[in-house]
């Protein structure tokens, strides 16, 4: 049983005929991709994880516990979510926003200790927003607040990560560092689940896939064995080309 688990898990997709029940656990040292096209329902999933909307049926256990008998404080202790977008609450700076990271541990009138302002800092500087500290969030490019989003999921880094897309909006050489941030993590023991569009960033960083189909069918293994060229091609509804780089396979879409 992993960290994470879901145990006949059926999300709640509007519309949607129930899809196969999902029975999974996510280890520590694991990276989970979720796969599949616009509507599949990655986000449902995710957020069905979090505890966020209520499943159709099953049941999910974070540390062996049901989800639903745990506080969401004691979620968030253990478990982080970054959305796929992001709206503003209220102005607030870009090292008041990583802060927030650390208020699952902190009590209602305790403030926050140097050392938590320690690892905020930390959290910037590795996703290379620091000399953006002190600016509004909203006031960012969509690199920018990528890039805070994850440095408050490292800042609060619980022993579960899930991210709706980490690449988002980011250039080439920051979803590569976003990437690796996501395998350090794994390698010190946490358990992520990431929904990805490109299938490569699958294929080079995770360990495990999870491919969505948008009539709720579902299929679930290691990465190597699910990475099939002709599985994806039905998933995506696209004709692909593989080749091979430093050991792992690069998928180009081509038209018919
Ligand atoms: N509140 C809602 N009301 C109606 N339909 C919804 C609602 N939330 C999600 N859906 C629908 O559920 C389906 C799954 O949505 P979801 O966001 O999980 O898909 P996704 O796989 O993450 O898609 P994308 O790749 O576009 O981000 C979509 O068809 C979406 O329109």
């Amino acid at each position: 049983m992993g960290v994470l688990s879901a145990t006949g898990l059926v999300i709640d997709v509007p519309g949607r005929q129930s899809g196969r029940p999902l029975d999974l656990a996510v280890e520590p040292g694991q990276v989970w991709g979720v796969l599949g096209p616009n509507g599949a329902g990655k986000t449902t999933l995710l957020h069905t994880l979090a505890g966020l909307i209520p499943a159709r049926a099953g049941e999910i256990r974070l540390d062996e516990t049901p989800l639903a008998r745990l506080r969401r404080r004691q979620i968030a202790q253990k478990l982080g979510l970054v959305f796929q977008e992001r709206t503003d609450g209220f102005p607030a700076t870009v090292a008041e926003t990583a802060m927030i990271g650390r208020h699952p541990y902190l009590s209602c009138w305790q403030r926050q200790s140097a050392k938590d302002a320690q690892r905020v800092r930390a959290a910037l500087e590795r996703l290379d927003v620091a000399h953006l500290g002190d600016r509004l969030t909203h006031t960012l490019s969509g690199g920018e607040r990528q890039r805070v989003a994850m440095a408050t999921l490292l800042t609060q880094d619980p022993a579960v990560w899930l991210v709706d897309e980490p690449t988002n909006h980011l250039d080439l050489h920051h979803q590569s560092a976003v990437m690796g941030l996501m395998h350090d993590r794994a390698a010190a023991g946490r358990a992520l689940m990431l929904c990805l569009h490109d299938l490569n960033l699958a294929a080079r960083w995770c360990s495990h896939v999870l491919l969505l189909y948008p009539d709720g069918e579902a299929c679930w293994g290691e990465a190597r064995a699910m990475l099939e060229p002709g599985a994806l091609e039905r998933l995506y509804r696209q004709r692909l080309s593989v080749v091979e780089v430093d050991g792992a396979p690069v998928f180009v879409p081509i038209n018919p």
